[in-house]
């Protein structure tokens, strides 16, 4: 029996014909046609299988099963399918062997039809072998974190968190930590006596602390291999340690044996949603925190500003440069340049600059982590009005964030802002391949919509305008708009030199030279640059 494993239809049932090449140990037999059809259907049991036949006919078709399959995207053509099989060994016992395919698309949308179908028959599987039993007993559905992130970006994901060195840096971010442990003990009313849960806990610091305020128990969340280190900090400092249970594995699997009074965690990225763990944040509020229960932080807020920095922009536009060369051991290299060109804007810039670089007063939207929905941190969309304090040419929008500490005895709020203390986030720059010019009151608006995407990030559109000022400026026309596409997961961090120290008298003095070479300017630039040492996340 076919059954429909409760999925979407998708775009395509049948697939366009693929080559497949069988790179499998002991190849299928009787061995495949060079060309196949590729479709989809459930088996007796209701497990999905992918089904290779030969185009235009009944017979010889290769039933695989996609229980246990992963897919490796070789190239934009090219799928690598493996496929774990039961078997027998010589034993008895049940041991399993892999068979590997590889699948030559003729178009990139089909590869990719094709992937996300086989992710919806898997995703499909797991509702209807996890879903409601008939006997009554109800199983755990598939965890959330697993059906919208890329398992090869989660793996990466917990191997960066499960290093030392990784959490060493976060820890050795004074604002940062020192702002928590401020938060939590000025704030001991809170704790006194209190269940705590550590969302994503990494060393278990914010749990350490948190016992340290009086905290009754706590238990520390955490998916990656740092969870044993956890333990193991926690087991070393025994008075606090034994208030805390270490639990390994995501916090949307795990169970706790009782509800939160209060839940602890920094899931902040750089600009505030990178990684997408505020999503689970969200999502231990509403498995595991009481009615009313508090949030440490209780709210984040991402800050906005136009900006103008001629330097940094010729700095990006001359990246590109090298694919202008029409002889580069002779072979002319201009046909990438454009693309090059595009590919150095779509890196947001990530580094601490100097906040007389903005050009308006900054614009915030809150995300109050206490009542916002899960899914609306999918799609962020804000929209821009600023009004310019100076006529200059604005070459994008700066971002950082803050999030609030909101305890009973004291307020704290752990700013990542220009001209702050800077912190291992920085700020975040959007440059725009067409910068926009304006003067002094002219008004600027615009959009930064963010979008995630299972790679545990978030794609950036940014529109910023200049609307008409002056005479007519009521009849509010745009004069000028800019739009970019940046990718959040890909990030240039633009400080990975230390740079010299320059004694505050010398600063004004400091000046460069920037030749400009992009077409769109062809004057000599003046720009100060005063950023301090920093380290990346
Ligand atoms: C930014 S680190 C913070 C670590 C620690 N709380 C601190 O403040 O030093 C985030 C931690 O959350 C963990 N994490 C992220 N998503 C998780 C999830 N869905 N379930 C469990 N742990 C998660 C990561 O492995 C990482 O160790």
């Amino acid at each position: 029996m076919e059954a429909s494993l409760g999925r979407k239809p998708s775009h395509y049932q049948d697939f366009p014909c693929v080559a497949v090449t069988d790179l499998s140990p002991s190849p299928s037999s009787p061995p495949l046609p060079p060309a196949v059809t590729p479709s989809f259907a459930a088996d007796d049991s209701g497990a999905p299988q992918l089904r290779l036949g030969q185009p235009g006919t009944t017979g010889n078709i290769l039933c695989l099963s996609l229980c246990h399959s992963q897919l490796f995207n070789l190239g934009p053509l090219v799928t690598l399918l493996i496929v774990e099989e039961p078997g027998i060994s010589e034993g008895k016992e049940k041991s399993s062997f892999s068979k590997a395919f590889k699948l030559q698309f003729r178009k990139q949308d089909e590869r990719e039809a094709f992937e996300a179908e086989v992710q919806q028959w898997k995703n499909g599987l797991s509702h209807t072998q996890n879903g409601p039993l008939e006997n009554g007993v109800i199983v755990a559905p598939k965890c959330k974190f697993d059906s919208k992130i890329e398992a090869s970006s989660a793996k990466m994901y917990f191997h960066y968190y499960g290093q030392l060195l990784h959490q060493q840096n976060m820890l050795q971010d004074y604002v940062r930590t020192g702002t928590y442990y401020s938060a939590v003990i000025e704030n001991r009313v809170d704790f006194q006596g209190r269940v705590v849960v550590d969302v994503g806990a990494g060393s278990g610091i914010l749990s350490l602390f948190a016992a340290q305020a009086g905290a009754k128990h706590v238990y520390a969340v955490e998916a990656s291999e740092m969870a044993e280190y956890a333990s193991r900090l926690v087991a070393g400092n025994p008075s606090l340690g034994q208030r805390i249970t270490v639990i390994k594995g995501k916090v949307e699997e795990v169970e706790l044996p009782e509800k939160a009074d209060i839940l602890i965690s920094e899931p902040m990225g750089t600009l505030l949603v990178n990684e997408r763990m505020l999503e689970t944040y969200v999502i231990a509020r509403d498995r595991f925190l009481v009615p009313n229960g508090k949030m440490f932080p209780s709210l984040g807020r991402i800050h906005m500003a136009p900006f103008s920095d001629e330097y940094l922009f010729v700095e990006i536009a001359n990246k590109a440069l090298f694919w202008q060369q029409q002889s580069f051991y002779g072979v002319d290299l201009t046909p990438l340049y454009g693309t090059a060109f595009q590919g150095y804007f779509s890196q947001p810039v990530v580094d601490a600059f100097d906040p007389r670089l903005l050009v308006s007063p900054p614009s915030f939207h809150t995300l109050d982590f206490s009542f916002i929905k899960e899914e609306e941190l999918y799609e962020i969309d804000i929209p821009l009005n600023f009004i310019a304090s100076v006529g200059t040419r604005v070459h994008g929008l700066a971002c950082w964030f803050d999030v609030l500490f909101n305890g009973s005895s004291v307020q704290r709020w752990l700013t990542t802002a220009p001209g702050s203390p800077t912190t291992h986030w920085y700020q975040l720059r959007c440059v725009l391949s067409q910068p926009i010019y304006v003067m002094a009151g002219q008004e600027i608006t615009g959009r930064l919509h963010l979008v995630a995407h299972s790679s545990q990030s978030y794609t950036i559109n940014l529109t910023m305008s200049a609307k008409m000022w002056g005479a007519g400026a009521d009849q509010g026309g745009i004069l000028q708009s800019s739009t970019g596409k940046l990718e959040l997961k890909e990030p240039y961090y633009r400080l990975s030199q230390p740079q010299p120290y320059i004694p505050a008298q010398d600063q004004q003095l400091h000046q460069q030279l920037v030749p400009i070479q992009d077409g769109n300017v062809s004057s000599l630039c003046i720009q100060q640059q005063n950023i301090g040492t920093m380290m990346n996340r």
